[in-house]
């Protein structure tokens, strides 16, 4: 218990329990998690704790005697900003415009889950770790996502959470062996729903019985979306005998898709979006406190509908969830997929299973608008920089692919192998931050921006002006020039509605809400503070320019839009929704 050990050189004498329970109490006003726990106890050293959280450096700062004056915590409570230690050096290094706005997420896997390779992930600018749970075991997730969140904790990072479902894929097949098969012209294969361990020549495992349902010979089976196409010869009950047409390599989990015709065969199956592995795994997430679930081939809005009540009842914080768009039927029914769900990944790696390669790149157009018409943050996912599994460098097509997300103004890329498997994860995330930096000056340059037309959403007074206002605000701070964006909400749909817009200048979002905080690491330009805030707008104000300005961020003549509308808890009061302009005296 360094912590306790720590506090009785200073004199206090005090259990860790009563300690934690007195943090609870009095500084968090809320229950410590078992991983804040977890970090109180096991932080080493002064200087780790002193860089931990509010109630620690509370605790070293003036020692727990004085913590019980109650007006003392409230003004410690007060002075803190929750800036994470990446955006504040960013921001020294490079100011206000030089904020990276294209958020980065890193599938983790066996290449990059040490603590130590996490923490280079983070401070290259991971804001999002993806754990895909199709693969390893539940310890494994486990013990990721603890190492995470103690980073947080006790090394001021602020890398969210994100389980993505394995879901009930019916289109995969295994030959049985851990590396590439190649299948030759004519060769003659047998794709089999019998069960058998280890491989036998030619012959082919799928992993659903069903998976040959209204599949005739004639068919055409193609193999990750063109790796290798057979001809379907024969029936043999379930199991389908087939000959290689385009030679090509099968490799491990390949996922086949039926063609008849040039036409993709609909394979509908009644298997529900969630399995009962999924929810095994949702209900694990949420007592790991993750912040994303990415729902893996859903075929229409009721799966996340479903989802999102479940967890409005079974977890206190807002866990958002992305919809994955992968498949057909999800590409049929893209709006009201998008309306019912937090957000959106463009799942090009099974996507480009079902649909032709080449439409791939306008699909990705006409999805990234639809999510910004919706205003829902938008992942552009898979092969994005694929040969850094192998390579040390990327392709200049990987490169350009990259570009052309960003110009598209995607919320977030996405690294899979790249980081979780291959040998160059952190160059791949470097080459992922170079690239969208580089093209978001020039969409400055260009003034993009201004190219959008938003659809009207509010519904409600309240709502509409909300969006008239940041819509406005957007404007004024781009003609303005304006050195930075403040925005105070609390369920961080102001910041989401200036994001939406596009901004030049960055956008500082400050929330009192942690899951409003970790939700707005997908947000395109928006970084998220967390600090207390007060229906005193102008006490809000006043108080984080001071602290901003005394961090040495902000300077005199820097200008601020100032965008606010902290509904009153109070009905009695009125709602304040403004926007401001000010320069720094
Ligand atoms: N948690 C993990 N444990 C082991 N391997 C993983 C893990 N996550 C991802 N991988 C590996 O990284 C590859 C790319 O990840 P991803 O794109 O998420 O999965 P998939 O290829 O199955 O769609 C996977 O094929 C798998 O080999
Ligand atoms: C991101 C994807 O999903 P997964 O890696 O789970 O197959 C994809 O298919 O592109
Ligand atoms: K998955
Ligand atoms: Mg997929």
């Amino acid at each position: 218990m360094a912590v306790v050990g720590d506090l009785a050189l200073m004199g206090t004498k005090i259990s860790p329990n009563k300690l934690i329970s007195k943090l609870e109490k009095r500084v968090f006003g809320v229950p410590v998690s078992s991983s804040q726990r977890f970090s109180f106890s096991h932080a080493r050293n002064l200087e780790v704790i002193k860089k931990s959280r509010i109630a620690v450096k509370a605790v070293m700062q003036v020692g727990l005697e004085k913590i019980q004056s109650s007006s003392e915590l409230k003004s410690l409570k007060e002075e803190y900003l929750g800036f994470d230690v990446v955006t504040e050096r960013e921001l020294k290094e490079n100011g206000f415009l030089g904020l990276r706005k294209t958020k980065l997420v890193c599938t983790i896997g066996p290449a990059c889950c040490s603590l130590d390779e996490l923490e280079k992930l983070a401070l290259a600018g991971m804001n999002v770790a993806r754990l895909n749970m199709c693969h390893n075991s539940r310890e494994w997730h486990q013990d990721v996502i603890r190492k995470i969140k103690m980073l947080n904790q006790e090394k001021g990072y602020s890398v969210s959470v994100m389980i993505d479902t394995e879901g009930n894929q019916i289109q995969v097949v295994d030959h049985g062996s851990s590396s590439s098969v190649k299948a030759e012209e004519d060769s003659i294969w047998y794709f089999t729903t019998e069960k058998f361990e280890g491989s036998r020549p030619f012959t082919i495992q799928a992993n659903y019985e069903g998976f040959s349902e209204g599949v005739n010979p004639g068919d055409e089976i193609v193999i990750d979306g063109g790796m290798a196409t057979f001809e379907v010869t024969e029936r043999v009950g379930n199991d389908l005998r087939c000959k290689c047409v385009d030679p090509g390599l099968l490799l491990p989990r390949a996922k086949l898709s039926f063609w008849r015709d040039d036409k993709l065969l609909g394979r509908d199956c009644d298997l529900p979006t969630l399995s009962p592995k999924d929810w095994s795994d949702i209900v694990f997430g949420i007592s790991e406190d993750i912040d994303f679930i990415a729902v893996s081939f859903v075929k229409d809005a009721d799966a996340i509908k479903h989802l999102k009540a479940y967890l409005a009842t079974k977890s206190s914080k807002a866990i958002k969830v992305l919809a994955k768009i992968e498949s057909v039927e999800s590409l049929r029914r893209l709006e009201e997929i998008v309306e019912a769900s937090d957000g959106i990944m463009i799942a090009r790696g099974d996507l480009g299973v079902e649909i032709p390669l080449e439409q791939i790149p306008s699909v990705q157009d006409d999805i990234t608008y639809v999510c910004r018409q919706l205003n829902k943050p938008v992942i552009v996912a898979s092969q994005l920089l694929e040969s850094m599994v192998e390579f040390p460098t990327p392709t200049r097509a990987e490169v350009a692919d990259v570009s052309e997300a960003v110009r598209q103004y995607a919320d977030a890329l996405m690294l899979s192998g790249e980081s979780a498997i291959g040998s160059y994860g952190m160059k791949a995330l470097s080459v992922l931050r170079t690239t969208s930096t580089r093209m978001e000056q020039s969409c400055r340059e260009e003034n993009r921006q201004t190219l959008l037309h938003q659809r009207k959403l509010g519904v409600s007074l309240p709502d509409q002006i909300a969006e008239q206002i940041c819509n406005c605000a957007v404007e004024m701070a781009d003609n303005l020039g304006v050195d930075a964006i403040f925005v105070y909400t609390r369920h961080g749909k102001m910041a989401s509605l200036l994001s939406r817009n596009r901004p030049n200048p960055p956008i500082f979002a400050f929330t009192n809400d942690n899951s409003t905080r970790m939700a707005l690491n997908l947000q395109w330009g928006v970084t998220p503070l967390l600090t207390d805030l007060s229906d005193d707008m102008e006490a809000n104000v006043k108080k984080t320019v001071e602290l901003i300005k005394a961090k040495g961020m902000i300077k005199a003549d820097d200008a601020i839009l100032v965008v606010s509308d902290i509904i009153p808890i109070s009905t009695a009061q009125t709602i304040f929704q403004s926007i401001q302009v000010m320069t720094i005296a």
